[in-house]
C-alpha cells in the first residue's frame, strides 16, 4: 500500500434497485486520491459523482470491490465502525448545506465533537477556532435561517473541519450559491487544502471550480474516463 494515498477505490461497483430496473451507478471504478491533493470530479447529471463521494465518505456501501480509507479496508466494516471511521477521518459538505435548523451555527459545528471523548473546554476552543477559520465568529449564535447561503455553507465547512479530518468531500458545494459567493467558498476550500494539507475532493459542474482546480477526474455513466490526477501524480 502506497502511504501517499489517502483514499482508494479498487474495482468498485454500485447498483441501485434490482431486476429490470437495476441502475449501475458505478461500474468497476479504480481510483486513488493522494494526500494533500485537491481534486475536482466532473461529469454530467446522473454520471455517478454523488455515489462515488458517498462511498468514499462511508455514507453508503459498495456492492462490489474495496474502498480503502487511510490504509483501512472498509469492505467488511459494520455501519457503526463506518460511522466511527467517518467521524475520525472524513468531513462531508453537501450542496444543500444540511445544517440542523433548530441548532445555532455553534451547535451545528459542535455536534460531531459530542460523539468524541472530549471535555467541554476543549470542545469550545475547537469550535471557536474553526468558526474563526471560516470567518463566522460573529455569527456563532445565529440559526441557519438567519444566515445567507454562503454563510450556511461556511458553517457546514466548519462542521466538516472540526474533527480535523484527513479528507474533506464536497458534493457540488457551490451549486446553490451565486458565483461570487461560490468563489468565496472555493477560496476557503483551497486555503484549507494549502494551509492544513487536507485532501479535498469536490464534485462540480461550476466553471468557477473547474477553472481553478487543476486535478480533474472525469466520470461518465459510472466509469472513470480520464484520471488526470494519476497523470499529475505520476509526473510529480
Ligand atoms: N437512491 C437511488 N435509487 C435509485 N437510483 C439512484 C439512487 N441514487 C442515484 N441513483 C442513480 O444512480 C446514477 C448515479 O447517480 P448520482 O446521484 O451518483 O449521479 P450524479 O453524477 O451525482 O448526478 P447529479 O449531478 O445530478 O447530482 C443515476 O442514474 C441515478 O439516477
Amino acid at each position: 500500500m502506497n502511504d501517499r494515498i489517502i483514499a482508494q477505490l479498487i474495482n468498485v461497483s454500485k447498483y441501485y434497485g434490482s431486476g429490470e430496473g437495476r441502475v449501475t451507478a458505478l461500474n468497476h471504478v479504480n481510483l486513488s486520491f493522494f494526500r494533500g491533493d485537491i481534486v475536482v470530479l466532473v461529469g454530467l447529471s446522473g454520471s455517478g459523482k454523488s455515489t462515488l463521494l458517498h462511498l468514499l465518505g462511508c455514507i453508503d456501501k459498495q456492492d462490489e470491490g474495496n474502498v480503502i480509507i487511510d490504509g483501512i479496508d472498509t469492505s467488511s466494516m459494520s455501519l457503526e465502525q463506518l460511522a466511527n471511521l467517518r467521524l475520525s477521518k472524513i468531513g462531508f459538505v453537501f450542496q444543500s448545506f444540511n445544517l440542523i435548523p433548530v441548532l445555532t451555527a455553534y451547535e451545528n459545528v459542535e455536534l460531531p465533537l459530542l460523539f468524541k471523548d472530549m471535555d467541554k473546554k476543549s470542545i469550545r476552543q475547537r469550535v471557536d477556532e474553526v468558526l474563526d477559520e471560516v470567518g463566522l465568529h460573529d455569527r456563532k449564535h445565529h440559526y441557519p435561517r438567519e444566515m445567507s447561503g454562503g454563510q450556511q455553507q461556511r458553517v457546514a465547512i466548519a462542521r466538516a473541519l472540526v474533527s480535523k479530518p484527513a479528507l474533506i468531500l464536497a458534493d457540488e458545494p457551490t451549486a446553490n450559491l451565486d458565483s461570487k459567493t461560490g468563489a468565496g467558498i472555493l477560496d476557503l476550500l483551497m486555503s484549507l487544502n494549502k494551509k492544513e494539507h487536507i485532501t479535498i475532493v469536490v464534485s462540480s459542474h461550476d466553471s468557477v471550480v473547474l477553472d481553478r482546480i487543476k486535478s480533474v477526474v472525469h466520470i461518465r455513466d459510472g466509469k472513470i474516463m480520464v484520471d488526470e490526477t494519476a497523470l499529475h501524480n505520476h509526473l510529480a
